[in-house]
């Protein structure tokens, strides 16, 4: 049994330190790192966690190789980071004492994980002893065509379980490894502390992966290229424009009311389309539909009439080519792109449903546009604001609004799909949060308002719990505008770094049972969970300036519709499981049948 150090003398022993370590000079922090592996010298301080604040990232980075290394240290002890506090009085903490502190009703996921190997161990030295960037380990590959051959073998790695290759390879090379594939190379890392350094180093005008493909179709169709493929000015034109409607809360809220009778719509479809088993056939059409009324409520402040009995064949159509336009993108994302030499099969493939989805996506917003100039009920607050901005004409905020329509659908869509069927296919969590909606509505003496949902807790940490398991946007990735030191390697200016979000995601050293679905991990508070790995779950959104514009607009859709499916409805599986696959999206790979039993039956 591990001996409890008394939680004074651990502050104490910290404070200390910590104020010696911020006076001191870097050349004398090295030794300050020595003493800290020493805070006990008992070795039967096992296991332990040494919770320390206002370290920097590399120091920490150090501490915690110095702690794996020392002898004294059990490897098994694990140092977490948290970001300085102003509150010091939580500096450090064993993990015991935190256990003690806390009545957490989930103390396991305190608990120090079996195997620190990946946090410690392999997080590299001082940057004093940085690699060279050839020494990065990763998997070999042939010149020019790097690893592209190994996906074309019958047992190789797959495109379509890119999340999965990274995940293993992280585990075969480490928290940092490279791979080229045709001709692009990247850098992929699984620890989030060394991402964070990409993070902090971001510029003005961040640039992650060129959808190339995309790209290439616009520019051939004489189209804005909108703020997906737009790069640098042009890009950042856009953004500035678009954020100031899009990622303010209350901006967002204003649509609130407009959502929430979509999603009442929504499950009075769902009830009515269940076939004698409970189950809604093609629930994933059903749920492309919502999802575009939805963003279509935003951009036009009006109904398209997708939620109802007879959706316009528009409406279908575009659907349809959605699916087909992700679908079609995939596997043009990894190839060589002989395309923009000559047009190949798969482009044309390509090419053929997104004409279809742009001409639809552009007649819907040109005919709002024009309605708005001859009839004076017409109003679109977003089209408006973006046409009188003066800093973009008709044609990118055409392109702006149409690729709302299809950046907004697919990624909603498959994420609702996700929630869904981990609901359904865990009861205690379904539970959870239904007794959530019900103690809500008796304290609310009726229905819930559309901000009284926006504060359910558990709610929201479903959709983070669905998307921490299936993170349906698997590749967050910056070109690092300058020189940078990750995981112990040099990373040079212009390199492609990406975040292994799923490996992350899924890695025990950093969540507790990975593989479980437990939201209550999301409630815990700063000093029960490591706040950088807390803050993993945003990265599913991207970061910095360029994160997800349509963040805002997505949560609060889905925790709208979410909260009124599971109030009147009782979510179950009865099928095979459903596994992850990639369609540019992380999608399920076959039809997702849930069992939906209204409550009041
Ligand atoms: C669950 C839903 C969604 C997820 C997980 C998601 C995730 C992401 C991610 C990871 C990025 C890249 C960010 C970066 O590079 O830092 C992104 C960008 C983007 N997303 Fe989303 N997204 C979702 C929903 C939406 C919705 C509803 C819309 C539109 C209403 C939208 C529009 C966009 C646009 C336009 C960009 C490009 C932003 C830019 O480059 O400035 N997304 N999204």
């Amino acid at each position: 049994m591990a001996r409890i150090m008394p939680p004074t003398e651990s502050s104490r022993t910290v404070t200390s330190f910590l104020k010696r370590w911020r006076k001191s000079k870097q050349a004398e922090k090295h030794s300050l790192i020595k003493q800290a592996a020493h805070f006990n010298p008992e070795a039967n301080l096992q296991p332990s966690v040494f919770i320390m604040s206002a370290l920097r990232n590399v120091s920490l980075r150090a501490c915690k190789a110095l702690a794996a290394s020392n002898s004294v240290m059990p490897s098994s002890a694990r140092v977490v980071s948290t970001s300085p506090r102003k509150d010091q009085s939580a500096v450090a903490l064993t993990f015991e004492d935190a256990v003690a502190a806390k009545t957490c009703p989930f103390r396991k996921s305190l608990e120090p994980p079996r195997d620190t190997g990946s946090l410690t161990a392999d997080l590299g030295s001082e940057p004093a002893e940085v690699k060279p960037f050839s020494q990065m380990p990763g998997p070999q590959g042939l010149p020019f065509i790097g690893t592209l051959l190994q996906y074309f073998k019958k047992d190789g790695p797959k495109f379509n379980k890119m999340f999965e290759v990274q995940k293993q390879r992280s585990e075969e090379f480490g928290p940092i490894y490279k791979e080229q594939i045709g001709n692009f190379r990247t850098v992929i890392v699984s620890s989030p502390w060394e991402y964070k350094k990409l993070m902090r180093a971001e510029g003005k005008y961040p640039n992650r992966k060129p959808m190339d493909p995309i790209s290439h179709y616009r520019l051939a169709r004489d189209m804005g290229l909108g703020l997906v493929t737009a790069q640098g000015e042009e890009w950042y034109k856009q953004r500035s424009a678009v954020s100031k409607k899009m990622l303010k809360l209350t901006e967002v809220a204003k649509f609130a009311g407009h959502m929430a009778d979509i999603a009442d719509d929504f499950v009075t479809r769902l009830d009515s389309v269940r076939d004698e088993a409970s189950e809604v056939p093609q629930l994933d059409k059903e749920l492309f539909k919502w999802a575009l009324e939805s963003i279509g409520t935003f951009l036009f402040e009006d109904r398209l009439g997708c939620v109802g009995n007879n959706p316009s064949s528009m409406t279908k159509s575009f659907i349809e080519n959605l699916e087909g336009f992700f679908k079609a993108l995939q596997p043009l994302l990894y190839n060589l792109p002989i395309y923009k030499l000559v047009p190949t099969k798969m482009y044309k493939k390509f090419e053929g449903h997104a004409d279809k989805l742009f001409e639809i996506g552009h007649h819907l917003v040109e005919k709002k546009m024009s309605e708005m100039q001859t009839d004076s009920e017409s109003k679109s607050d977003f089209l408006q604001y973006l046409m009188d901005n003066g800093n973009m004409d008709s044609k990118e905020v055409t392109s702006v609004a149409v690729e709302m329509l299809t950046g907004g659908v697919e990624t909603v869509t498959n994420t609702m799909t996700w929630c869904l069927y981990t609901l359904a296919k865990n009861p205690r969590a379904q539970n959870k949060m239904y007794q959530e909606i019900r103690e809500a509505k008796e304290n609310a003496g009726g229905e819930l308002s559309p901000e009284q949902i926006a504060k359910l807790p558990y709610v929201k940490a479903v959709v983070k719990e669905t998307l921490r398991k299936y993170p349906i946007t698997y590749a967050t990735s910056r070109f690092n505008d300058s020189d940078l030191e990750i995981a112990g390697y040099q990373v040079p200016a212009g390199s492609h770094v990406q975040a292994n979000l799923f490996g992350m995601y899924h890695n025990a050293d950093y969540f507790y049972q990975p593989e479980e679905f437990l939201p209550e991990r999301w409630l815990m508070s700063g000093q029960q969970m490591d706040p950088v790995v807390k803050s993993l779950y945003h990265l599913v959104w991207g970061h910095g300036a360029r994160m997800c514009i349509g963040r805002r607009i997505a949560e609060q859709e889905m925790h709208l519709a979410l909260t009124k499916i599971v109030d009147k409805f009782s979510l179950s599986y009865h099928h095979d499981d459903v596994e992850p696959v990639l369609n540019t999206v992380m999608t399920p790979d076959r039809p997702v049948r849930i069992r939906f039993t209204p409550r009041d039956q």
